[in-house]
């Protein structure tokens, strides 16, 4: 199960200041963890649940895509932002959206960084079941996770992992190829550009 201690934010993303004039040094590990903890997450053999209790944008998404239930407090906002930074959300991130909501919708909500009120997120299946507050949130995990008592652990776990295998896969065999191409992307100067803007955007937000 997963939740968060902040009063209104699940995961902020990835570090943007990680990202923007990346240092060598750093950048790969940086990325390598991301995709270790996809991996771990995404391919656990356990069942998991997020318990969405804040904001949730682009990689704070990834994190409750990569659980096979997702349960949201009203009023926060949760989707794959990463076009309104000017960056693009890699492969995994996609097929990871795309084990939640139709392509249709994945499509549409990518292209355009949407990202979705609670509601919004319920009524096209990024979040399964909407809770009234924290401690709901942690209940309502609680009955989806007690479900799986009834259920043999063998036969779910290798029905979980089979629909998983091949985004999986992808990962397990593309990991320096996937880790290239981010390094690759993050370095360009248009890319660099538009990360300084969406920067400063956030500290105007905050100083009003
Ligand atoms: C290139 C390959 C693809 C890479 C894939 C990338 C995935 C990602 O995850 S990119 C990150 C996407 N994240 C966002 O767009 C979140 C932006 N932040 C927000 O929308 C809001 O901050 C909030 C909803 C998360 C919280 O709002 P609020 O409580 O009002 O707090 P503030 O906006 O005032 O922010 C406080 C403070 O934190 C800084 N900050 C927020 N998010 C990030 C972040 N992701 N990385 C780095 N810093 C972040 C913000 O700039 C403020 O900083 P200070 O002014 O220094 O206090």
């Amino acid at each position: 199960m997963s939740q968060q201690s902040s009063p209104t934010v699940f995961s902020a993303g990835l570090d943007i200041m990680e990202m923007y004039k990346p240092k060598p040094d750093r950048v790969k590990e940086f990325w390598t963890t991301l995709q270790d903890v996809w991996l771990a997450l995404y391919g656990s053999s356990f069942p998991t649940v997020a318990a969405i209790n804040g904001h949730s944008p682009a990689g704070g998404c990834l994190l409750s895509l990569c659980c096979e239930y997702r349960i949201m407090c009203p009023n926060y906002s949760i989707g794959l932002n990463e076009t309104k930074l000017g960056i693009v959300a890699p492969k995994w991130f996609m097929s990871s959206m795309l084990g939640a909501i139709p392509y249709r919708e994945a499509e549409l909500a990518l292209t355009s960084g949407r990202m979705f009120s609670t509601d919004e997120a319920l009524k096209i299946g990024l979040i399964d079941e909407v809770a009234s507050d924290k401690a709901d949130a942690i209940a309502k995990s609680e009955k989806f996770l007690s479900q799986f008592a009834k259920i043999h652990p063998i036969a779910r776990k290798l029905t979980k992992l089979n629909l998983r295998h091949s985004a999986l896969e992808w990962m397990q065999e593309n990991k320096e190829l996937d880790l290239n191409i981010f390094i690759s992307f993050v370095g360009q100067p248009i890319v660099q550009k538009s990360l300084e803007k969406y920067l400063e955007g956030l500290k105007a937000k905050q100083a009003k």
